[in-house]
């Protein structure tokens, strides 16, 4: 099992915006989810307080998060594990728009948890989203005996998203707290195809990206796929496991 660590963000040193992909982003989503939706406000509020609070920049992608909250519409998932709460910005866009849907997340830092409380608050959605702080290795056993005695639901979509050398220990967890049909899935896998590159092998998000593919290669219990990704932030990717 990889050490517990205690990152707030992850910041790439060879992060690049490409403007074509932003560009694309931004008409996309201009149309599809404009600023006028009703949560449009509270997301760009949430966006901001990240950055007025000198908590770093890693939100997950305006596009990858809203593909997220679709996938809990479409699976009619009622509970969500996210591990990695920064400033909220995921929880918020699945709890405004799944009102049946509530959402667990997960968070090591006392300052970003605080900051993502209170744009949860904002964006009205405090009954239904819950962050727990604390490194996710000494919390996740707790929440797992807590479903295993029956005083918690299922996760139907457990979303990985903090220490990478962690994501494959919190993977199992993912299956172990979920059911059948139910969703698992992994941010920032390809880290700009770094993922396959030789001379990269040393780096976190590598380690950990690779760590995750070949264990859940052989991890019976899911069946998975590396879906690669383009968009403002990078070129990167998720990896999606529906449980058996
Ligand atoms: C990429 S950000 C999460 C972004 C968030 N999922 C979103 O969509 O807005 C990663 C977060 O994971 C947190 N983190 C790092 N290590 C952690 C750990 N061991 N346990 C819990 N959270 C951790 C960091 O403090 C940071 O806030």
């Amino acid at each position: 099992m990889a050490q517990q660590q205690h990152r707030p963000g992850h910041h790439d040193p060879e992060f690049t915006t490409n403007p074509l992909w932003a560009a694309v982003n931004e008409y996309t989503m201009s149309h599809l989810h404009p600023s006028s939706r009703p949560n449009g406000a509270v997301l760009d509020s949430t966006l901001e307080s990240i950055k007025s609070n000198g908590t770093p920049s890693g939100s997950t992608g305006t596009v990858q998060s809203k593909f997220l909250e679709l996938q809990c519409r479409i699976l009619k998932i009622k509970h969500v594990l996210e591990i990695g709460t920064l400033g909220g910005y995921t929880s918020i866009r699945i709890a405004t728009e799944n009102p049946r849907c509530h959402v667990t997340s997960i968070e090591v830092s006392e300052k970003h948890a605080a900051v993502a409380r209170e744009n949860i608050t904002k964006a009205g959605v405090a009954d239904r989203v819950e962050v727990l702080v604390g490194p996710a290795l000494e919390i996740l056993p707790t929440l797992l005996a807590d479903i295993e005695a029956g005083k918690r639901e299922r996760f139907g979509l457990t979303y990985i998203d903090a220490d990478k050398l962690n994501s494959v220990n919190y993977f199992d967890f993912g299956v172990k707290m979920g059911y059948s049909g139910g969703l698992v899935v992994v941010d920032n896998m390809v880290s700009r195809g770094n993922l396959v590159v030789e001379d990269k092998r040393d780096h976190e998000h590598v380690k950990g990206g690779r760590l995750v593919v070949e264990t859940v290669g052989k991890d019976t219990r899911v069946d998975a796929v590396v879906m690669q990704t383009v968009a403002k932030k990078n070129y990167d990717g998720f990896l999606f496991a529906a449980i058996k």
